[in-house]
């Protein structure tokens, strides 16, 4: 990646090499279209809204044959890197794509929903954490753990400081590179990039955020999706 990007800018990571399989569709649910736009260029989108986030490196799969017909593949600020089997070894296939950055955040390409506000209060960390942290919703249903292998509940989780992990996720770009790559080598279930520092010691911040910045999962997500698009963009245009 050239040394445009000064010190002080912000690059992002999205990982999009999945196949979306939970999402039962022909294509892999990135370029499900909202709209007049993939998901993938929705959820690039939201990132370029904010002037600190200089780049975006894009992590897709070697089999990927449809973001190079996306108008957004000809921005100079994108860069394309190939993914990998996991979605951790795509993100570290971006982090290692990226040269001059003290920031990073990672974004899954599947959350064509994040508000500005959101991404502004995460970007915010900047000032108050060396560490830094994720966008969380704090959980609203009572939690249960089901018996294993059974239709039955075991027991009630507390869900006393119990939060939904969500994306963009930010961090110093060594610090998350590192951390990554010692907990991939020792063989750590890694979710998301929060779970690699935490398996090194660390403690991000959790910076609540809208519960409607939902990960594109399953079939039913994508109206909800659009509908929560579409009140951003009602909201943006008043
Ligand atoms: N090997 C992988 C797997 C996932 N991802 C990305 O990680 C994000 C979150 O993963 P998920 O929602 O699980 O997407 P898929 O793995 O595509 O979905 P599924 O698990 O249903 O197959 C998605 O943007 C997906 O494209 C990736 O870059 N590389
Ligand atoms: C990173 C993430 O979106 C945080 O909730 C989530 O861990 C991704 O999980 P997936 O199974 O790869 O969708």
């Amino acid at each position: 990646m050239n040394n445009l990007v000064s010190s002080a800018d912000v690059v992002a990571v999205v990982p999009a090499a999945g196949i979306g399989s939970r999402m039962q569709s022909a294509c892999p649910k990135q370029y499900l279209t909202i709209g007049q736009h993939t998901i993938l260029e929705h959820s690039i989108a939201c990132l370029f809204r904010h002037p600190a986030v200089s780049r975006v490196v894009v992590a897709l799969s070697p089999e990927d044959t449809q973001f190079a017909q996306l108008p957004v593949a000809q921005d100079p600020r994108i860069t394309v890197v190939t993914g990998c089997d996991s979605r951790a070894t795509s993100v570290l296939a971006g982090l290692r794509a990226i040269q001059h950055a003290h920031w990073v955040l990672v974004h899954d390409a599947a959350r064509p929903c994040l508000h500005p506000e959101d991404l502004h209060a995460l970007l915010a960390l900047r000032e108050q954490s060396k560490v830094g942290g994720i966008l969380a919703a704090p959980v609203r249903d009572t939690m249960k753990r089901g018996e294993p292998g059974q239709a039955a509940i075991a027991h009630t989780v507390d869900r006393e400081q119990l939060w939904h992990a969500l994306t963009p996720q930010l961090f110093p770009h060594q610090l998350l590179l590192t951390s990554l790559e010692r907990a991939l080598q020792e063989g750590a279930n890694v979710t998301d990039e929060a779970s690699a520092l935490e398996y090194c010691g660390y403690h991000p911040a959790l910076v609540a955020g809208r519960s409607d910045n939902i990960k594109v999962t399953r079939p039913e997500d994508l109206a909800l999706a659009a509908f929560y698009l579409s009140q951003i963009q009602l909201k943006e245009s008043a």
